[in-house]
């Protein structure tokens, strides 16, 4: 597990980190996100031992990174940016170099092999590191970052010019070390943090701006909360029995979008999942749905509500806390919404 409390990093008059605080679970994939300068790099350089912080602490699986640095290097495996590859060195002498470097104590035949066939070097560990394309080098940073077995992984923008197949393989590669490490993964690709994380933090001009599941994330900062469903039938009559249903909010047609095929806006109250009811009285109906999607906004669009000019102008204003979206409000939201749902039923 690692926590992260009240981290802040002054570079002169400079606040790069603003008392940021999180914590990441064992086991879990976290997408780490942030503008450019939001703070994200030195983050990430004093979780992993090798900068310093102003006041605040980390703690890496009870083990703090300010006291025990060398500690907790140990336990985490680190691709920055930049892989540190050493271009004239064969894969082979440069796993076995840093294998020396980091001090590792596993068996070496056994533990660099495993690691090179996990992250599929194999075909080029007797090449030269420089001649390899860039998804082999991202492979490489990878397998020196799995050196040691560390329990945590600090993965910084691993797809970065990579082609699409290879930035397929990569994900697939951290997902499955997700299985068994605690991952954070700095992107500024955000369908990748969708794809393969289960929890997002976003920064923002050094401070903490959101923290939440990924896919609850943006339908909780979503202002409105519609569906829209493509329904074949008579217009009045699919209104009329939609409005018919439990915990409808509003309902009205957008019009005729094929022949014969109308878009329904359908609003439902606070809380209540329509979706289910409304394919149940379809199909009784006998009025085929063609298509079903909500407002929600993307992933991309949350970004850019939080970290737009505006938003970090209130976030300033603001003594920060309260402009946190954290896990613990959306279970309290989701909390109050499930007891209204018992009380009623
Ligand atoms: N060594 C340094 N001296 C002074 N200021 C620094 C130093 N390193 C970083 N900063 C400043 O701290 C802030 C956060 O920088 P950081 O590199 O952590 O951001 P980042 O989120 O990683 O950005 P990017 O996505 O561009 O890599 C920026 O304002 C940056 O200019």
């Amino acid at each position: 597990m690692i926590e992260v409390k009240n981290l802040t990093k002054r570079y002169g008059a400079n606040t790069a980190l603003n008392k940021v605080s999180f914590t990441v679970e064992e086991g879990t994939i976290v997408g780490f996100l942030g503008p450019n300068g939001a703070g994200k790099s030195t983050t990430m350089n004093i979780i992993t031992g090798y900068l310093s912080a102003t006041s605040g602490s980390v703690t890496v699986q009870g083990k703090s990174t300010l006291e025990n640095p060398n500690e907790v290097k140990k336990l985490i495996g680190y691709l920055p940016e930049m892989p540190p590859l050493y271009l004239d060195m064969t894969v082979k002498e440069y796993l076995n170099f840093m294998y020396e470097l980091k001090g590792v104590k596993l068996d070496r035949k056994q533990h660099i092999g495993e690691i090179c066939r996990l992250t599929k070097i194999d075909n080029v560990y007797n090449r030269l590191v420089g001649n390899l394309s860039k998804g082999y080098k991202q492979r490489v940073g990878i397998a020196q970052a799995l050196l040691g077995n560390p329990p945590v992984l600090i993965l910084d923008e691993p797809t970065v010019g990579l082609d699409p197949k290879q930035i397929i393989e990569i994900r697939n590669l951290i997902k499955s070390l997700g299985k068994n490490h605690t991952i954070i993964l700095s992107s500024h690709i955000l369908p990748e943090v969708q794809a393969v994380c289960e929890r997002v933090i976003v920064i923002n001009n050094g401070r903490l701006v959101a923290d939440g599941a990924t896919d609850s994330l943006a339908h909780d900062l979503s202002a409105e909360h519609r569906l829209i469903a493509r329904i074949e039938g008579p217009e009045n009559d699919i209104v009329q029995a939609i409005r018919g249903l439990e915990h409808i909010e509003e309902v009205y047609s957008l019009g005729e979008k094929e022949k014969g095929v109308y878009e329904i806006s359908i609003e439902g109250k606070a809380g209540y999942d329509l979706r289910r009811n409304l394919f149940a009285l379809l199909t009784r109906k006998g009025w085929p749905m063609l298509a079903l999607k909500n407002t929600d906004l993307t992933l991309e669009e949350v970004f850019l509500q939080l970290t737009s000019s505006d938003a970090s102008h209130i976030q300033q204003e603001d003594a920060g806390d309260d402009a946190v979206v954290t896990e613990a409000d959306m279970e309290f939201e989701q909390t109050e919404a499930e007891n209204k749902e018992d009380s009623e039923k």
